[in-house]
């Protein structure tokens, strides 16, 4: 994959703009999903992985770019030249995608490549295709603080022109509360796929500790998938996926997505990559109304998220 691939990727989704719009959410076994994706379910069933597939699941924005970066490179010893032949979604496609052609789905860019494979999803535990627990793939679920989560949502769903309307901030706060917005409830999604990391599995991980301690949670990832880097590897990996060098990787930051899309003059893919920045748009009674709620939701539940103050 090459320079041609990214250029016939960002083509595809250019000879789509007349078909691409903010598309309606249909709901499968109750979670809300685009309309291609849910139109596509059946096929996405379907999907066999390889035992060596590595899966990366996530809600959508909390850390699953970055994640998928890192694992990119430590399959390939921190080769950073060799970790830019593709943008991220053409690297490690995004399982569950469909969109309008000719842009490829994510099944289809899956099949015309060789396994180990990076697959992205969204999909909550209960809508994964079975084929991932039969085949045992590792899986790592990226997890990131409620608050900070939906104010990453919430500018995405203003630049990315496929998503709903979000609307004002307020009301957007409430449909995240009530599990309204694609893939549905924030809640269910860290909830699920916590009961079964054991059963499963599953390396699950806080987009707060990465940034806390990035060396300390690539080197996680690292013995999780069974790989041994040099620890000056493991350096180059901190460095190479900094919020700073993937914003101004053109292979990382998403520029692959025309602006008929995602709307760069709106909110960039690579926004500010922080930790604590619903400070900067929670009122003081949006965010007791919203912890209130969070206790009711997440009552007995042990995840160990960092408080949310
Ligand atoms: N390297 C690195 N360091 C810190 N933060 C990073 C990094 N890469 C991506 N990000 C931030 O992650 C948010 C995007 O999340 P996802 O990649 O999960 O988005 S998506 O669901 O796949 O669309 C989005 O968060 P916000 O900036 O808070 O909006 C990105 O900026």
């Amino acid at each position: 994959m090459s320079e041609q691939e990214e250029v016939s990727y960002s083509e595809a989704i250019q000879k789509a703009n007349d078909s691409i719009s903010r598309f309606p959410l249909i709901p499968i076994r109750g979670i809300p999903l685009m309309n291609y994706i849910a139109n596509n379910f059946d096929s996405i069933q379907a999907f066999r992985p390889d035992p060596s597939d590595i899966f990366i699941a996530t809600y959508p924005k909390a850390g699953t770019t970055w994640t998928q970066e890192i694992v990119d490179l430590l399959l390939h010893n921190g080769d950073a030249e060799f970790c830019k032949r593709a943008p991220t979604p053409v690297r490690s496609p995004f399982l569950e995608m469909f969109s309008p052609p000719p842009i490829p789905s994510g099944l289809e860019l899956l099949s015309k490549m060789v396994p180990p494979r990076i697959i992205k999803t969204h999909l909550p535990f209960q809508l994964v295709p079975t084929g991932f627990w039969e085949s045992k793939c590792k899986t790592i679920y990226v997890a990131r603080n409620a608050k900070d989560n939906v104010v990453s949502y919430f500018h995405f769903d203003k630049m990315n022109l496929t998503q709903p309307e979000p609307g004002p901030w307020d009301g957007y706060v409430h449909k995240f509360m009530r599990g309204e917005l694609s893939w549905g409830s924030w809640y269910d999604h860290v909830k699920g796929y916590w009961a079964e990391r054991e059963k499963r599995n599953i390396l699950y991980l806080f987009f707060e500790d990465i940034k806390e301690n990035p060396q300390r949670e690539i080197e996680r990832i690292m013995r999780y998938l069974d790989l041994s880097v040099s620890d000056e590897v493991i350096s180059q990996i901190v460095e190479l996926t900094s919020f700073k060098s993937m914003k101004e990787n053109p292979m990382t930051n998403y520029s692959c997505v025309p602006a008929t899309v995602f709307d760069n003059s709106v909110s960039s893919f690579m926004r500010k990559g922080e930790v604590g920045d619903w400070k900067n748009h929670f009122t003081p009674e949006q965010s007791k109304m919203f912890e209130e709620d969070y206790e009711k939701q997440m009552k007995g539940v042990d995840i160990p998220f960092r408080s949310l103050i």
